[in-house]
This record gives structure tokens, sequence and C-alpha cells, in this order.
């Protein structure tokens, strides 16, 4: 029962006894008993010996009696669990005065009733004492007391200080224990302030009423904000502050719950400090420092490393490390990465390189490990990078001082040998041979003892340049010492090509040379051996060039000597060989034969190939297959490939001028050194003009090797030389590189089948495949296709099947001198082709 309604019940429970009173004789009162009936508080009277003389039906509810009657005359005690009720009568009959309200604990259907009581003395009735007794049932209003307490009880054991706000008055209302203990301010202080006498900062008032305000408006009725309170002794506070707003009684109220957050701002604070000092730390660390995203992503840099690889931060960081890194180092890189997400290892320390932003490679000494989140995934990678470049150079310096000569820069003995051993290893594994020369200046102790060890340093290191220059990649020139040096060619096929090197080297060293003023004319004598025929080691290799170089002094200095004397003969012939192909020309020893071209489908001889002989005095004709590779070796067949060209132009002309049957076209062979070292365009169009053969009588003849080396100079010359009207015919189709790339891009009129396709074309089902996949080919890119070195019937018959268009061989003829032509022109029945005799 609220408050309120009881007072005005307990006051009327002495007007009540003042109407019984006046009423008599109270056990007659019939009007008494009808007050009390009719009340709808309890209401009991009793006699001074505590017995019942009237009740209520209320009072019977609340001691849950069925029948008022049956009760009326007993003793109370019967009718409670508890005596206070008879206690409380029996002082008050003593004292005749009413006692305070005093409340009993009732069990009422097995449960708890408070029931509170008032006793009052009827005034009226001097014979005997009569009390009435008036309950209620205060059961309900003890409960919301007690939860009301349990409530208070756990706000103010709240860590939260929380405060209840009028919002108009922006006064607190109420605050629990924590917001007192917090601000030390008491209960009764804080109730006379506001939020805003909370703050330390001047205009804040303003700001908390828009706050408020805005936290009325939200659609939620709440907000969050952070501030600083100022405690009663002016210490701030900082706080975090939850807000609520409600609506009691027509007023605007806001539950403030407020946090003291020191120690996270405290924790912020080191945390930000800490940072602070991390990110000054990382950035200026003597390192370059950096984290690296799984993907590669540059997610943090230092300046260290923005310095070692020359990119700003900005860039770095819209890059990946694979964007800087050496393409070899890569794959590592990845391979590292994949074994750190596997959990295969923590951290891993390797040198690797980077590009630098100006283009050139720098060597870093890198350590990596991977950072991951709490439940594992991985983050990033930690990088520290340090730059090496100086480390890596200094080692290449002593690397190279360990293995070079010091004056000459050239390998020295020690790297000489590892060379060598390297060589010999690969030419076991490849069939191959290694040349290895040793080259002894001749008379250089006097170029010392005369002009003194500086001219002959100057001398050596001129020497030594020369060497170098004079060999290919993949050579080695050592300096072994004093006026030593040894050169070693690998993956030799044919003695013939030391032979060509070793006057390579005597025509270099033999060049005049001027020191201080004096002349000299060097020479070497050279010592050669050769692996494996002359040692399958180094040493044994070395031993034996250094006594053919012997021999090659005791043979007059100057000049080589191989240790295998038949090497020594074989090299003399080719000596021989060259010396007299050098002459021949100008003693006008070359010929040149014509092998006549016939059209397979109408018989009719339509070209000639324009063939070298040299009929060297004394030893009957040699053929090209002898000579025309040392003729290229030597540079020879530039001058000569001219001659055979203007000879074969000549002769075609004079055909032409006599009005005799003779072969539309003339076709001649171009070496590659002719197509490579002379302007070729130049030189065919100066023939043709100087010898009046028009450009359509000429066919040049390359194969595969000449345009594939360099198809893009290639294609230009070609395309001259086809924009002139010359025809250009790819010779030995299929024995090169075959690509079918370049058939397109060139401007080739023909292609003939090599004559290795042709031999067992009838015999052989690949050649014979071969054979017609050419054809097919040439005609698809509308070429004539023309078979070399047919010799039989059923080789010519295969062709015509294939629809061939053009033959060349034997079984047509050999090649022979221009009158044998003419008169094989003249006597051959051109539908009848018979063998013809010739060289
Ligand atoms: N750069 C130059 N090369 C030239 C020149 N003259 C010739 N050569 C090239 O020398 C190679 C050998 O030529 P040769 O000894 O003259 O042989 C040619 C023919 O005799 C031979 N041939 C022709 N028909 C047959 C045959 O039925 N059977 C058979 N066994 N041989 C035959 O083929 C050679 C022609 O070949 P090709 O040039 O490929 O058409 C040779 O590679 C010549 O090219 C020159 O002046 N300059």
């Amino acid at each position: 029962m609220p408050v309120c309604q009881r007072s005005v019940c307990m006051k009327r429970v002495d007007a009540i006894a003042a109407e019984i009173a006046q009423a008599g004789d109270l056990h007659l009162q019939r009007h008494a008993e009808q007050i009390i009936a009719s009340m709808p508080s309890g209401l009991m009277l009793v006699d001074s010996g505590l017995r019942v003389l009237s009740i209520n039906l209320a009072m019977c509810e609340l001691l849950s009696i069925g029948d008022a009657a049956a009760v009326v005359g007993m003793p109370l005690h019967s009718l409670l669990d508890s005596d206070v009720l008879g206690l409380r009568l029996k002082q008050t009959l003593q004292s005749m005065q009413s006692p305070d309200d005093f409340t009993v604990t009732q069990r009422v259907s097995g449960n708890y009733r408070h029931l509170e009581f008032k006793i009052c003395t009827v005034p009226a009735a001097p014979a005997e004492t009569v009390l009435l007794v008036m309950a209620h049932d205060i059961t309900d209003h003890i409960r919301s007391q007690e939860e009301l307490k349990r409530f208070r009880l756990a706000l103010d054991s709240s860590i939260d200080a929380v405060y209840l706000i009028d919002a108009e008055q922006l006064r607190f209302v109420d605050v629990n224990e924590t917001a007192i203990a917090t601000l030390g301010y008491s209960y009764r202080e804080l109730l006379q302030l506001g939020p805003q006498d909370l703050k330390p900062d001047p205009g804040e008032l303003e700001k908390i009423q828009h706050r408020f305000a805005e936290v009325i408006r939200s659609k939620h009725k709440t907000g969050m904000f952070e501030t600083v309170h100022q405690r009663k002794d002016g210490a701030r506070l900082p706080v975090e502050v939850y807000l609520r707003a409600i609506r009691s009684e027509r007023r605007q109220f806001l539950v403030a719950v407020v946090r003291d957050i020191t120690e996270r701002v405290k924790a912020e604070t080191v945390l930000r400090e800490s940072e602070e000092r991390f990110r000054v730390a990382f950035n200026q660390a003597a390192v370059g420092l950096a984290h690296v995203a799984p993907d590669g992503r540059w997610l943090m840099v230092n300046n260290k490393l923005c310095e070692i690889v020359g990119y700003s931060r900005n860039e770095l960081l819209n890059m990946a490390f694979q964007d800087i890194t050496h393409p070899d180092d890569v794959v590592t890189d990845w391979a590292i990465a994949r074994r750190m997400t596997a959990c295969e290892i923590d951290e891993k320390t390797r040198e690797k390189r980077y590009r630098h932003k100006n283009g050139y490679y720098i060597w870093v000494n890198l350590t990596s490990s991977m950072v991951r989140s709490e439940d594992g995934t991985p983050k990033y990678y930690s990088t520290v990078v340090e730059d090496i470049s100086r480390r890596k150079q200094i080692e290449e310096e002593l690397l190279h001082l360990a293995n070079h000569d010091a004056l000459t820069s050239l390998p020295n003995r020690s790297l000489l040998l590892d060379r060598l051993s390297q060589a010999l290893v690969f030419a076991g594994r490849s069939a191959s041979q290694v040349a290895v020369m040793l080259i002894d200046l001749d008379r250089f102790k006097n170029i010392n003892d005369s002009f003194g060890h500086e001219a002959g340093d100057k001398f050596i290191m001129e020497i030594g340049r020369r060497l170098a220059a004079s060999v290919r990649a993949g050579d080695t020139v050592a300096r072994l010492g004093g006026d030593e040096f040894v050169l070693i060619r690998p993956d030799v096929a044919q003695g013939d090509a030391v032979v060509i090197l070793a006057q390579q080297i005597q025509e270099a060293l033999g060049r005049p040379l001027t020191i201080q003023g004096h002349e000299f004319f060097p020479s070497g004598s050279i010592g050669i051996s050769m692996y494996p025929k002359d040692g399958e080691d180094s040493q044994t290799l070395l031993k034996n060039a250094d006594t053919a170089m012997y021999r090659a002094k005791d043979a007059g200095r100057n000049n080589f000597q191989f240790y295998a004397h038949d090497m020594n003969s074989r090299a003399l012939d080719r000596l021989k060989l060259e010396s007299g192909l050098r002459r021949a020309l100008e003693r006008d020893e070359f010929v040149v034969h014509y092998q006549p071209q016939m059209e397979i489908a109408s018989g009719e001889i339509i070209g000639a190939e324009a063939l070298l002989r040299w009929q060297a005095p004394g030893q009957g004709m040699i053929f090209p297959g002898d000579f025309i590779s040392i003729a290229e070796e030597a540079g020879l067949i530039v001058p000569m490939g001219e001659w055979v060209l203007r000879t074969a132009c000549t002769q075609k002309k004079a055909w032409h001028d006599a009005g005799m049957r003779a072969p539309m076209k003339i076709a001649v062979n171009l070496s590659a050194r002719q197509f490579k070292h002379q302007d070729i365009v130049k030189v065919v169009s100066r023939v043709l003009e100087q010898t009046g053969c028009r450009p359509e009588w000429l066919e040049l003849e390359i194969t595969e090797s000449v345009v594939m080396d360099n198809p893009e100079a290639a294609a230009r010359t070609l395309q001259k030389l086809s924009d002139m009207g010359v025809h250009l015919s790819i010779d030995d189709f299929g024995t090169g590189y075959s690509s079918l790339n370049y058939l397109k891009r060139f401007p080739i009129n023909s292609l003939k089948i090599d004559r290795s396709f042709v031999r067992d074309i009838t015999t052989d089902v690949d050649d014979a495949a071969i054979a017609r996949a050419v054809i097919a080919l040439a005609h698809s890119l509308k070429m004539t296709v023309i078979a070399e070195g047919v010799e039989s019937a059923e080789q010519l018959s295969f062709l015509r099947e294939q629809q061939c268009d053009q033959m060349q061989g034997y079984y047509l003829s050999r090649p022979v001198p221009a009158p044998e032509l003419e008169k094989l022109l003249n006597a051959t029945s051109q539908k009848s082709i018979k063998p013809a005799s010739g060289d």
C-alpha cells in the first residue's frame, strides 16, 4: 500500500476508536460493529484479556480466517504466528498509550505476509479497557522497498560513476557512491552541482548543452563521448561518458554512466610514445627496415632502405619487392616465403640483389621473418636490409687480384688452371678438342735489359692487350709470368681452326710497337698441345705445349709448333694451301665450270650453276670442297667470290652476244663471308654494270645459315638485290635452320632441295617425305623448287611425279667448262636427256 494511503487509514483509526467510545456499552453496540464491518482496513476489537470482541472481514482475510463469527471470544494468540501483537497490546493496556506502528510477519497459505499493525485504546470505556487493532498488508510495499535497496546497492557498487541529470536545470538529481568517491564531493554537494561544474575548460556549458540536446533528439536517445572531469581537489580525470535520455513525470532527464579511463589513456599514451619511439628508431636506423605484405607489396619502409635502393618512400609503397629484385633472386625469395608461410622456417638471412632506381644492381644482406596475427594468419614479413655492395666489390676485387695478373689484368696461373680443367671436363663430355697454346715472347730479355723494366712492363701490357683482342669469347688468355702467356681455346672441331688462330696470334704480335720513342717488332714462339691427343690433364697439356714451344724456338723463333708431329705436317699442308690460294688469283689459276639445270616438265635446260675449280700447278684440279673453307677462314673468299661472279656474268653476256643457245640464267654461290663482310649489293650491281649481264640472268644461291645469322640485315640486303631484278635461291634447303618464318619475309624465288635428301629419295621414306614437303612448301609460297644431285632416272621420275620444277645433277651433266656446256646444249636433244661427261 502506498505510504499516503496508509497514513490516511491510520489517521482514521483514532476517529474510529472515538466513534466507538461515544457509542457507550461496547458489547452491545451494534453501531460499533457496523463501523468495523464497513471499514476496508482490517479492524478488530480486543478486550483486556486479549480475546477477540469483534473482527471485520478485511482482518479475517489478512489473518486467513474463514468464519468471523467463529473467532469472536477466542484468544488473540491463537490467530497469529507471532506473539508480538499480544505483547504490544499488553504494553498498551499497562501504559494506556498507543504504541508506534509495528510490523508482524504472518504465514498465510505457505507465503509470508507483512502486516502493519496500529493499536489504539478506546477511551470511552472506563469499566473495561478495549483495544482497537487495525492492520494493513504491506507485503508489496516491503518488497518494493527491498528491491529499491538492492538496486541502490548495485548502483553504488558499480565501478562506473552514475549521474541522474535534470536536463533542463543542468543539475545532478542523483549520483551513486562511485561518483562521490571519484570526484571527492559529498552527496549533498554533488546535488548542488551540474555536469558543467565538472569541466575544467572554459566554454564547456554550451558544449554540454549542445551534446545533451543531440542525445535527446537522437533516435536511440543515446550518445557516447570522451572528456575530462575535474575532481574537487582540482585533479583532472579523463572519462568516457555514456548518455541515455529518459523522460519521467514530464521532465527530461539524462543518465550519465561515466567511466574513469585514466589507465586506458595512460596505456594509450604509453603505446603512442612507444610507437613514436619505434617510428623514430625505424626511420633513423642505420640499416634498411621494411614490412612486406605476403604478396610482396612494401607496407612500411624506412629512410635507409629508400637510400639504398634510390626510390622515395611513396614510390616504394606503390611497388612490390619483386619489382626491384634481380630476376635470378626472385625465385629464391618466393621459395623462402613459401617455407616461412608453411612454418618450416622462422627466419632467413641471405644475400641478394636489388635493382637501384638508376638501373644498376646492388648487393644486400637480407634477414626476414614472418609476423603473424594471434590466430597464426601471416601478416607481413619483417625485413632487415644491409647494403653490402661495397663489401661485395672488395670481395670481387680481392678475387680478381687472386686470379689475375696485376700488370696485364689477364687471368693468372691459378685461374688458367681452373678454366683449363673446366674446358677439359666439357670437352670430355662433348667429345671435342681443346687447344693449349704456350706463347713465349722472342728476345724479351733484351728489351728489359736494354730499355729498363718500365719499358718491359709497357711491352708486356701491350702484348697482353693484343692477345686478348685476338681471341673469341670463351677463349682464355692468361699470363704465367715474365714473357710467357697461355691461350686456351675450348670446343675445337678441327685442327685447322687452331692453325688459323696461331697465325692470327702471330699477326697480332708482329705489328710494330713504339715504347719510349723506340720501335719494336715483337714476335713469339708458340707451342701447341691438343686435348685429348697430347694429354688428358692440365699439367700434361701445359708441359707438352712448353715442349712444343721450345721446338718453335729451336726452329728459329717466330713460328708455331704442335706437340704432335702429324699436326705439324697437316698445319704445314694447310699453310701451303692457304699461301697457294693467296697467289692463285694473281696467277689466274681459277676456272669456272658450269652445271646445267633442267626444267623437268619440258626437259629444257633453263640455267647453269657456276662452280669454282682451282688448277694448281702440279696438283691437278682441286675442287672447292678442299679449299672453300680455308678461303673463307683466311678471308680470301671475298675476292675469289667476286672473281667467280664476274667470270659467270661475263660468260652469260658472251653467250647472249654470240646469239648462242645458252642457259637463261646463271646461278652463282654466295658465301657467308661475302654476304656479311662485303657490300654485296654494290658488288653485284657493279659487276652487272661492268659485264653487261642483265640482273634477271643472274641467280644468287645463299644458304639458310647466311640469312639466319642476322635476319634483319639479311632481309634488307636480299630486298635490295631482289629490287635490282636478281633472282634469289636458298641452297641446301632443309640442312640448316629451316625456319619457315623467314621464307615468308625474304624475297626468295626458289628453293634447292639438298642432294643429301635426293640421294636416297627412292629408297628412304623419310627423304622422300622431306622432298615432298619441300616441294609443297615452295609451291604454296609461289616459289620454284629445284632438286640437286639427281643421278638416276628413278630419282628424276620420283621428282617428276611430285611436280618438282627443276633438276640438276650428274644424270643430266657434271659441271663442265663453258665450251663443253655449249656443245652439250647444241648436241643434246632437249627432250631426251642423257648423262653427259664433265669433271
Ligand atoms: N662460295 C662459293 N662456293 C662454291 C663455289 N663453287 C663451288 N662452291 C661450293 O663448293 C661446294 C662443292 O662444290 P662442287 O665440288 O663444285 O660440287 C658441286 C657439284 O659438283 C655437286 N653435284 C652436282 N650434281 C651432283 C650429283 O649428281 N651428285 C653429286 N655427288 N654431286 C653433285 O654439287 C655441288 C653443287 O652444290 P650446290 O652449290 O649446293 O648446288 C658446294 O657447296 C658449292 O656450293 C663458289 O664459287 N663460291
